[in-house]
């Protein structure tokens, strides 16, 4: 089913997700939900926290339209950075629509996760996966990308956010 995907300002947003116990059927209904709502946003990630559902579930396809869907699910997932070195990064946000800035992280990070049959696994990412799956992580711990701007940028974000809303209201 598509879920509601909760917009910035919104407090939920910043409700820290508690660990999966159990990779159980409510779980993997989740998941599915989530893969569903995230395809119909087109996004190319979707963090639990955003649709109001706070546990440490992430689902993630890197790839790009047209091409065979990569589907990649990170269940509570740890991310530990393999360098010091940071790239700045355009983000966006399903939850902070039509905004885009650029943010830096760590260039390669390791993922430790368990998969959507709960067996633990690791991978190390670089590129858009590492960008990514921080952002994700980030959602999970109550932190949105714009939490990284300036306080004008914010205030102007929250700004765009609401006529973004309204304008999608009227269709
Ligand atoms: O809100 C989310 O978590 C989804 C978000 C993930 C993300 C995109 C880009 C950089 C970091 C994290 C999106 O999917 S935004 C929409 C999108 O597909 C996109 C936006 C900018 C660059 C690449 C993709
Ligand atoms: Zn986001």
């Amino acid at each position: 089913a598509l879920l509601p995907i909760l917009a910035y300002p919104d407090p939920r947003l910043r409700t820290i997700a508690q660990p999966v116990a159990v990779v159980d059927e409510t779980i993997k209904t989740l998941i599915d939900d989530m893969f569903e709502t995230m395809y119909d946003a087109r996004g190319i990630g979707l963090a639990a926290t955003q649709v109001d559902r706070h546990v440490q579930v992430i689902v993630m396809d890197l790839a790009r339209d047209g091409e065979e869907p990569q589907p990649q699910v990170f269940i509570n997932p740890t991310i530990t950075p393999l360098t010091d070195e940071t790239k700045p990064y355009q983000e966006g946000c399903l939850s902070v629509p039509e905004v885009y800035d650029e943010v830096e992280r760590p260039a390669r990070v390791k993922i430790d996760a368990l998969d959507r049959d709960g067996k633990p696994f690791s991978i190390d990412a670089d590129e858009l996966l590492a960008v990514c799956i921080q952002h994700e992580m980030d959602h999970l711990n109550g932190k949105l990308f714009v939490d990284y701007l300036s306080t004008l940028k914010q205030s102007r974000a929250r700004d765009k956010v609401k006529k973004v809303l309204k304008a999608r209201e009227k269709r």
